[in-house]
């Protein structure tokens, strides 16, 4: 008997098509079954057939439903078996040439059935807008435009909250929303002036990044502050770019926030969600054995995957996968941060479905066809992630990411990655001829289903690496992974708590010396022959419902 039915709604690019992630669970624990299926949801009217919960689940554009389920959460979203029966939770509502196919039912069979019978009739009709950011603008003015006024002024009508929510507090949990409509897109409304700088947090070879606290709100933020002279001398201004668009358009709870992004005459800025818990890199180089145990060293693997999932649907590559770039929100969940290598698709295609042959169990979705177009040639990674191809030249694929998430998972292990040569050279012949080994690692013995993902994942051949098929969907059914609730993942208390950081103390990152400052004064327009090379990096404001529980110092 089916008693919980818990859904995880992301949205994809087109504002009208969600991936669900559906977790049916049975009394019997056993028979926990979770399926990820695609949603189009087109016109508010079919959402008179829903029960109540779901109407407030899933916000479509235009119904007025009130804002206050956090998506995912057992609590909001489980229906009793009464709203089941009562509502007949399958709803196939045609609205001119649109259609939502809601599937769900008491008879987790029947309901299997017609998942089945929605993605094989309706696969071809799921609609995406290829690089049209997931979210409403606020106005018809292009947002695209460097506005002058923008890094001289601060205006004075910046309608955040700034309230804390002291259940979030307890809890420790996510708050906001990642339904479609939830991102608002404006002309930007926040300059350098409107942030005080408190802290150097980490550096890279073209800017800083730093603990600023927002004079207006008292909110504290990660800002990533840019040199625009070391990226033309690095030639790293697409990169920059690119960053910012993918963090403006993605909408994921385990990738880092965007708030503003915008420009001055020298530097561009990145306004982020600031990830109080430090890198995943810096805990694990704690840990006895730098490693962790596997049931941990699973969770982290799959909140990883979901991040990716979400990036390759997105159709993007993110292709520097390694702990240095995961950070740890304070509730100890991860954030991917530091997008400046990843590699968009132009346009991404429309997700393919996997049937499931081996069970009656529901497709699932190929997220390996949203990016199967994309091939690209530059030399980018970390020397010990990076993927045999990318070594050869030869052009690589989206299968780079499931390379180096296999990398990660021997590290989070083994306290050390797998290839690992006494010099740069010596790694990549080993990356291109050894087999992986697993050593005695002295703390545990792992077990012999999560090697096989390992060695599935370091498949030196990309075309026979697990995820070259249907990408994320081949690795979350990998029996390593059998128990592992995808849709619970938001709720599932992490292993590492990070210490709880009071305002602005950093405890969870190293002390970096600042030696040199940023000058934000007297400022010289950077150009490159009469012309401004940053003409279309986006300066936003974005606004994120539920966003109301930043901390306030
Ligand atoms: N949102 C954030 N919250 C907290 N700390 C952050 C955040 N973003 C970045 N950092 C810190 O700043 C460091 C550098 O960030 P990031 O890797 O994005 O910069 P980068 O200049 O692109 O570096 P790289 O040259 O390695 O690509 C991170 O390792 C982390 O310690």
């Amino acid at each position: 008997m089916l008693n919980k039915y818990t859904f995880l709604a992301i949205p994809f690019r087109s504002k009208n098509t969600m991936l669900a992630e559906i977790s049916c669970s049975t009394n019997s624990n056993s028979s926990n079954h979770t399926t990820t299926t695609v949603i189009t949801s087109p016109a508010p009217s079919y959402t008179a057939h829903l029960p109540s919960k779901l109407k407030a689940f899933f916000r479509i554009s235009g119904s007025n439903h009130k804002k206050d389920s956090s998506v995912g959460s057992t609590n909001d979203c489980s229906l009793s078996n009464e709203e089941m029966d009562s509502s007949s939770l399958t709803s196939n509502i045609s609205n001119g040439s649109e259609k939502i196919v809601f599937t769900g039912c008491k008879n987790i069979e029947k309901s299997k059935t017609i998942g089945s019978k929605f993605l094989n009739n309706h696969s071809q009709k799921l609609r995406r807008v290829a690089s049209a950011p997931n979210a409403k603008l606020s106005n018809n003015k292009s947002v695209n435009k460097f506005y002058k006024e923008d890094y001289f002024e601060t205006t004075n009508d910046i309608s955040v909250p700034a309230r804390i929510l002291s259940e979030m507090n307890r809890s420790g949990t996510f708050k906001r929303t990642y339904s479609s409509n939830s991102i608002k897109i404006k002309r930007v409304e926040v300059g350098p002036n409107s942030f005080q700088k408190i802290k150097l947090l980490g550096k890279g070879d073209v800017g800083k990044v730093y603990l600023v606290r927002e004079k207006k709100s008292s909110k504290l933020y990660a800002m990533k502050v840019l040199s625009k002279r070391e990226m033309i001398k690095r030639n790293k201004i697409k990169r920059a770019l690119a960053e910012q668009e993918i963090l403006a358009t993605s909408n994921h709870p385990f990738i880092v926030t965007l708030y503003h992004s915008f420009q001055s005459e020298e530097y561009l800025y990145l306004c982020m969600e600031y990830c109080m818990g430090g890198e995943f890199f810096r805990a694990l180089q704690t840990r006895p054995g730098k490693s962790l145990l596997e049931e941990d060293a699973k969770f982290y693997a799959a909140e990883v995957i979901a991040a990716l999932e979400y990036l390759h649907l997105m159709g993007f590559i993110y292709r520097d996968l390694k702990p240095e770039n995961i950070l740890l929100h304070q509730s100890g969940h991860i954030m991917l941060s530091d997008f400046d290598l990843s590699k968009q698709s132009h346009p991404a295609n429309m997700p393919g479905i996997v049937k499931n042959s081996s069970s009656n169990a529901p497709p699932s979705i190929d997220t390996k066809s949203c990016i199967a177009n994309l091939r690209t040639n530059s030399f980018v990674g970390t020397e010990e992630y990076i993927a045999p191809e990318v070594i050869k030249g030869c052009g690589h694929t989206s299968a780079v990411d499931w390379w180096t998430l296999g990398i990660l998972i021997y590290e989070m292990l083994y306290g050390s990655t797998p290839f690992k040569g006494q010099n740069r050279n010596a790694t990549f012949s080993n990356i291109l001829r050894n087999d992986v080994y697993f050593h005695d690692n002295g703390i545990q013995q792992i077990s012999s289903l999560c090697k096989s993902l390992i060695r599935k994942l370091l498949c030196k051949d990309e075309n026979r690496r697990l995820g070259s098929k249907a990408g994320a969907t081949d690795v979350k059914t990998h029996p390593f992974f059998k128990n592992t609730q995808w849709a619970l993942l938001r709720h599932t208390t992490p292993p590492i708590i990070p210490q709880q950081s009071f305002g602005t103390d950093t405890i969870n990152f190293r002390n970096i010396n600042e030696s040199f400052s940023l000058d934000m004064e007297g400022e010289k327009m950077i150009e490159v022959h009469g012309e401004n090379p940053f003409e279309d990096f986006n300066s936003v404001t974005l606004h994120h419902d539920g966003d109301d529980y930043s901390e306030e110092i």
